[in-house]
């Protein structure tokens, strides 16, 4: 499976071609809605989400609530776009419509200036629109579908808040993933930890309130899949790698960890590995799951848990920071009309459909995966013959 996707973020609309699913799947445009309204909620985002009610358009792919083996497409239309059609120009072909208000001033933090050396554009606007985390809509409709896959092959993925301004939830190793999955949507900051809920809000309201922004940590847990998907004969066939890349491909997340991740560094290898028992029913399994479910670049059967680090939000609705004005190389301190205060909320939800995307990706590639009713029975046949090998 691989997806692609179009669009800029004031423009008309944001698409995405996903090639490789199975045919013969349900998908019902609700599953990808749900996943679409959960994206857009979350304390601390800015006037944007007021303005946008994201919904897919299935465009091909799809027939009578089943996949067809064809590359899917799926479409959300930008509602802002109407306010943007002077700035953004209603044919993209019109020589007419050009650019009419030029953006010269690269913001610190975002795409802007890098983006502009690389390509030459001397209007930003030509990077940003591009660059914007407004993208992240449908790589949650593509991770919508990849979910969808897993489910029906039993394997659950949840994601949700572990920190917000250095404000850490506690480790609630216990949940199931339904309580994980129920809580998390239940909760306005997306955390487990119904005591640290309340002074994540006040932190994102404070910083708001200055002007400022603030970052955090997004965990996604990941139960039913079976061990030995993925692979350790080359770089590029390493799940976790794979993961890792999708974390750090979302707008402004900065690194991952695998179960302890960081800590291990500080810790004896007898206090860090998970021991390997076996039984009758479970086959092999870890009593504990300190590595987060992977060894060698593939699975364990055990949860995966990772977890992004999310930079606090770079543009700053108080507090500009210096930059310098491309054509005048003056230097000039931004003022901006809106901008999310947190985004960490929503972001756990991107980084759970990104997850999701490349664990199916992991599944089709290793499995018979033309039609799905047969990639249901391979993931079958293999649990039994692992359980028992
Ligand atoms: C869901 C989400 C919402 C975001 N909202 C904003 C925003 O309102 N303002 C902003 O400056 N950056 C926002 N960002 C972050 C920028 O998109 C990101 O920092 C920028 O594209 C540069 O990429 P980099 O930080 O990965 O280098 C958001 C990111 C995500 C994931
Ligand atoms: C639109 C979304 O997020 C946007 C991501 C974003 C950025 O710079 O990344 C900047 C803001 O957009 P705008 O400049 O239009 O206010 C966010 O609202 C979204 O998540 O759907």
């Amino acid at each position: 499976m691989r997806y692609l996707t179009a669009g800029e973020s004031h423009g008309k609309q944001l698409t995405t071609i996903i090639e490789g699913v199975p045919a013969r799947m349900p998908l019902l445009q609700e599953d990808i809605n749900d996943s679409l309204l959960r994206r857009q909620k979350g304390h601390g985002r800015g006037k944007r989400m007021q303005i946008e009610k994201d919904l897919v358009d299935i465009t091909g792919g799809v027939r009578h609530g089943e996949t067809l083996g064809s590359p899917i497409s799926l479409v959300v239309h930008n509602d802002d776009f109407k306010h943007w059609v002077d700035i953004m120009g209603e044919d993209p072909l019109d020589p007419d419509a050009k650019i009419r208000r030029v953006v010269t001033r690269p913001r610190p933090g975002h795409a802007d200036l890098n983006g502009a050396l690389k390509y030459g554009h001397r209007d930003i606007r030509n990077i940003l629109e591009r660059s914007s985390a407004r993208e992240t809509t449908v790589r949650v409709a593509a991770g919508a579908v990849a979910k969808t896959l897993l489910k029906h092959l039993g394997i659950e993925v949840s994601g949700y808040v572990k920190e917000i301004a250095g404000i850490r939830a506690a480790e609630i190793d216990t949940l199931t993933i339904e309580e994980r999955q129920k809580i998390s949507e239940a909760s306005p900051v997306r955390v487990l930890d119904k005591d640290v809920e309340q002074p994540m809000m006040d932190a994102i309201d404070e910083a708001k309130k200055e002007g400022d922004s603030i970052g955090g940590i997004c965990e996604v847990y990941v139960e039913g899949m079976p061990a030995g998907v993925g692979s350790y004969v080359h770089y590029d066939r390493k799940l976790d790698s794979r993961i890792a890349g999708s974390v750090v491909s979302i707008n402004a997340f900065k690194g991952v960890e695998f179960g302890i991740g960081f800590q291990a560094s500080q810790m004896n290898g007898s206090k860090v590995h998970d021991e390997i028992t076996w039984s009758e029913d479970k086959g092999y399994y870890r009593k504990s799951n300190r590595l987060g479910g992977f060894e060698g670049g593939m699975t364990t059967g055990m949860p995966i848990v990772v977890k992004g680090v999310m930079k606090p939000i770079p543009t700053l609705m108080k507090r500009p920071l210096q930059s310098v004005d491309i054509e005048t190389k003056e230097p000039f301190k931004a003022t901006v009309e809106r901008s999310d205060a947190c985004a960490v909320p929503a972001a756990s939800v991107v980084m759970e459909h990104v997850v999701a995307f490349e664990l199916a990706k992991a599944i089709t590639e290793q499995f018979p995966s033309d039609q799905f009713p047969q990639l249901k029975k391979a993931i079958e046949e293999y649990r039994e013959e692992i359980r028992c090998f």
